[in-house]
């Protein structure tokens, strides 16, 4: 099914100047040239202090049978100019009909932490191909690797307890609820409400019921018993509908007849009220009716700020339902993912860095073919820096801050080092198969352990180190000087 969602054709699904400077790149003899772009946001969300990278399985699937169908070409000999001329000549459309995918793509395994300024995907290949890809790789990019960091905040703030995502009736649309299943089972969510995202990308579905089918009996008791009879094996009781205590009593009592026949009552769910104090209520009930192992479930417009609150007031919920302030990353509903031109081969077969200069210093890009290394010691995470794959690590190991040249810091030599990106795709095939859910999910998980407290909180983080070899920081300032002088 992953297959299927992502597979071809989509080559439109991209913006109409990717194809714009691709005719002309064509029409120039470029379509060819060597060009490196890297994808990388420049602050984390929600002021995190962290990002959880996903959606590159979904990225490859869209580059591995990337192709312009004969409907698509069509379509694309249909759009003209201001003349009402073809915008697109014979020429160029045959050459997109018949064009294979030839990029090497260098990127973070779905699961890495990522922080601002360090591609997370670095694109090589014919300028034309590259740049057709910026678009749809941030799409897949930028919303997963949003929704998954917002659902690691979430799981951190339920300190272990599960959570369960029922986004799907207020995401974005259909592939809006599905990549934020996914991402939010990356993130650390236990299981989704969404079948389908179930079904197409192996995450635990779970449900309770809902207010209508209290409201379809006479009686709250018996929508209880009726079903308990349908689904023994599943039973959580929405008990909210008409008084919240008086619904945990009926919920007890179903219970006692559900336990009389072999069967035991999972839980209850809370969906209004203040759901602190119902639950402390409801947990009594529970456990002087003899239910001292069923799950308090809440829901109702929940996020990390509020279950942190409720978790201080001392609330007894043991599994959060949290739908769309997930879904929809409510309070910060985009990742500024960017895509920006590294280096571009010249006739002689040499790279050569590109710059664009910005009055912000973290807004001007940063050249080269750039690599990831990250420094750890004693098993916990104390910087990352970026460099130039061609010129190679300074050995000082200093770095220097993206935004703030005076702020520097060495890592110790004896610290260990491991570069991030990793080779995913050469010449348009990907390098293996897509990696299981589960493994990206505990990749997440266990990075964030290695992360110190300081930069994981929710509230003001402590900033973590990242920033530019110093030999690259070097190159980098003299392109800056020799492009102002230019310009
Ligand atoms: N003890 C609490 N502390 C902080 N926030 C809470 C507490 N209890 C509930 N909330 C949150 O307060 C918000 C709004 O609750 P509100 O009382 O408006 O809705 P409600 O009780 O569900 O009402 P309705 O019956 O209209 O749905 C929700 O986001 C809910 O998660
Ligand atoms: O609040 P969220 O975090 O978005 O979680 C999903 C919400 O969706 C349902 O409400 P809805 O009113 O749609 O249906 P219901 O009648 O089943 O409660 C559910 O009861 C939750 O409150
Ligand atoms: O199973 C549930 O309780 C559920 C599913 C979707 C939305 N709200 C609740």
């Amino acid at each position: 099914m992953l297959n299927e969602l992502y597979r071809p054709p989509l080559a439109l699904l991209t913006d109409l100047y990717q194809l714009t400077m691709a005719y002309g790149y064509w029409k120039l003899g470029r379509d060819n040239q060597q060009a490196v772009f890297h994808l990388f946001f420049r602050k984390p969300p929600f002021n995190g202090g962290y990002a959880i990278a996903a959606g590159l399985a979904q990225a490859i699937e869209y580059m591995r049978g990337y192709r312009f169908d004969d409907s698509d070409i069509e379509y694309l000999a249909s759009l003209t100019g201001n003349d009402d001329q073809a915008l697109f000549d014979d020429g160029f459309l045959d050459y997109l009909s018949k064009m294979k995918l030839q990029v090497d793509v260098d990127a973070m395994p779905e699961g890495t932490l990522a922080f601002g300024s360090q591609p997370m995907l670095r694109i090589r290949g014919p300028i034309l191909q590259c740049q057709l890809l910026e678009t749809p790789l941030l799409n897949i990019v930028n919303f997963q690797t949003l929704i998954a960091t917002k659902a690691s905040r979430i799981a951190a703030s339920a300190a272990g307890e599960p959570i369960l995502e029922f986004g799907l009736r207020r995401s974005q649309g259909i592939d809006g609820s599905l990549s934020a299943s996914r991402a939010a089972h990356i993130g650390g969510c236990a299981a989704t409400s969404n079948v389908l995202a179930g079904k197409m990308y192996g995450i635990p579905v779970k449900g309770t019921h809902a207010h209508s089918w209290v409201m379809s009996f006479d009686t709250e008791a018996e929508s209880f018993a009726n079903y308990a009879d349908a689904m023994p094996n599943n039973c959580v009781f929405l008990v909210d509908t008409y008084d919240t205590i008086q619904g945990v009593r009926e919920a007890v009592k179903a219970g006692i007849q559900l336990r009389n026949r072999g069967h035991e009552m999972v839980g209850i769910r809370l969906d209004s009220g203040d759901l602190a104090y119902l639950s402390i209520e409801a947990r009594r009930i529970l456990d002087e009716g003899g239910f001292e192992n069923a799950a308090i479930v809440a829901s109702n417009d929940l996020d990390e700020h509020i279950i942190e609150s409720l978790k201080i007031q001392g609330a007894k919920i043991t599994v959060w339902g949290v739908g769309t302030k997930l879904a929809t990353a409510f309070d910060q509903p985009a990742l500024g993912g960017v895509y920006k031109l590294g280096a571009l081969q010249d006739d002689q077969g040499n790279w050569q860095p590109k710059v664009k200069l910005s009055e912000q210093l973290i807004k001007t890009s940063i050249p080269g073919t750039l690599q990831v290394r990250r420094f750890e010691k004693n098993g916990q995470m104390i910087g990352d820096m970026i460099y130039d794959e061609d010129m190679g690590v300074n050995p000082s190991l200093e770095i220097v801050d993206t935004k703030d040249p005076t702020r520097r810091k060495r890592f110790p030599s004896e610290a260990t080092a491991s570069d991030l990106l990793v080779p995913v795709m050469r010449d348009g095939v990907p390098t293996g198969p897509p990696e299981e859910i589960s493994t990206i999910r505990e990749r997440a998980i266990n990075q964030l352990t290695r992360l110190h407290p300081t930069s994981r909180r929710l509230l003001n983080p402590h900033e973590y180190p990242v920033g530019l070899d110093v030999d690259l920081n070097r190159v980098r300032n003299e392109m800056i000087d020799a492009a102002r002088k230019t310009s």
